[in-house]
């Protein structure tokens, strides 16, 4: 199936088309939530998110059955300064790992019961250094949103879009700071384990990307295109489509919080499908799920990327999913209410 846009434009208003969630099945969610065997309440946040699961299935009594992960690559031109603690060529190397199952995210996956499968964007072509030229043509970012959106197979219950793409912390923060406000400082990181000289260069390297392109400020895809990558944009492209086909999402860490950015910037509302997977140790991750209203479910130390966070959270909204579907009500097991 070929996506549903050929221009940003039409992008654009695929996002402004984005189904609503459903309230009725939630009401009813809410509803069989209340008559479950435990006390209310019991559950915690397992019960919110199994009404929020609901409504954007249309079923007060869903199950997970067909989780998907993808995990999106692409290679990085601002590398070139410096801003990164591996080379470039691990990118691709690391793709050679996932399809032969031997990297984090492969475990990760497999323990959660999903499917996985790995895109690879034009890797012999790193994007342009955005601290010289935008990063993408605008063919190239609507071809990387393209990839994305297909890349999700319709029949999926559950989505994760991860990511691979050595110097895209550098990007991440670029994005963040174009959508968000502040300097590079306020949102680099170590990434890959950068030292103080990389960090300063990182932040350097970001503030020189904003200072070549205002422009990115006034729009937030404008800014996926002068500053992002084509991974970042194949994961918009991904959570896009999955608003499309009403598949719930979960957020990972830094890289893909700040591709997702972009589209409740262009589009409010547009991540209402999606919750934070995890809370990255990349410094600044918490102040952007606090930019886009995101409590994580998962706060493990993670800094990796690859989904590998949000393929966790998967066993969370499994695990909430399970009992609010699978549970007796007080009625059907003979249990005394209180
Ligand atoms: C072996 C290896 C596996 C990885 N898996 C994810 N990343 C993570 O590190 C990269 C971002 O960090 P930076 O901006 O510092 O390059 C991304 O590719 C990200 O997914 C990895 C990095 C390495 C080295
Ligand atoms: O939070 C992330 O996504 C992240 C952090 C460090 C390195 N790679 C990814």
């Amino acid at each position: 199936m070929t996506a549903p846009f050929a221009t940003l434009a039409e992008f654009r208003q695929r996002l402004a088309d984005a189904p609503p969630p459903d309230m009725r099945a939630a009401e009813d969610a809410g509803a069989r939530n209340a008559q479950l065997t435990k006390p209310p309440g019991a559950l915690g946040r397992l019960e919110e998110v199994a009404i929020w699961y609901a409504s954007w299935r249309g079923d007060p009594r869903p199950r997970i059955e067909r989780p998907q992960v993808v995990v999106f690559a692409g290679n990085h031109g601002v590398t070139a300064r410096g801003v990164s603690a591996f080379p470039a060529e691990v990118t691709a190397q690391m793709v050679g790992n996932f399809r032969a199952g031997g990297a984090a995210i492969n475990q990760l996956a497999q323990a959660a019961g999903a499917r996985m499968d790995v895109v690879a964007l034009d890797l012999d072509r790193p994007t342009a250094d955005f601290t010289e030229e935008p990063a993408m043509s605008e063919d190239e970012v609507v071809a990387a949103l393209a990839a994305g959106w297909q890349a999700v197979d319709p029949e999926a219950d559950l989505l994760v879009a991860g990511e691979m793409g050595i110097g895209n912390t550098t990007s991440a923060a670029a994005l963040a700071a174009a959508l968000f406000g502040g300097a590079g400082g306020d949102w680099v990181g170590r990434g890959t384990g950068v030292d103080d000289a990389g960090l300063a260069r990182k932040a350097a390297v970001v503030d020189e990307g904003l200072a070549l392109h205002p422009q990115a400020k006034d729009d937030p895809l404008e800014a996926l295109r002068r500053l992002g990558g084509r991974e970042l944009a194949a994961m918009a492209g991904a959570l896009a489509a999955a608003r499309a086909h009403r598949i719930p999402a979960l957020l990972d860490g830094f890289i893909c919080t700040a591709a997702a950015a972009v589209l409740e910037k262009a589009s409010p509302g547009a991540l209402d499908h999606c919750l934070a997977g995890h809370l990255s140790a990349e410094g600044a991750h918490g102040r952007l799920l606090q930019a886009l209203g995101k409590a994580p479910l998962l706060d493990l130390g993670l800094r990796l990327g690859e989904g590998s966070g949000a393929a966790l959270a998967m066993q969370v909204l499994k695990g909430a999913l399970a009992c609010h579907s699978g549970m007796s009500t007080f009625a059907e097991a003979g249990v005394s209410g209180g």
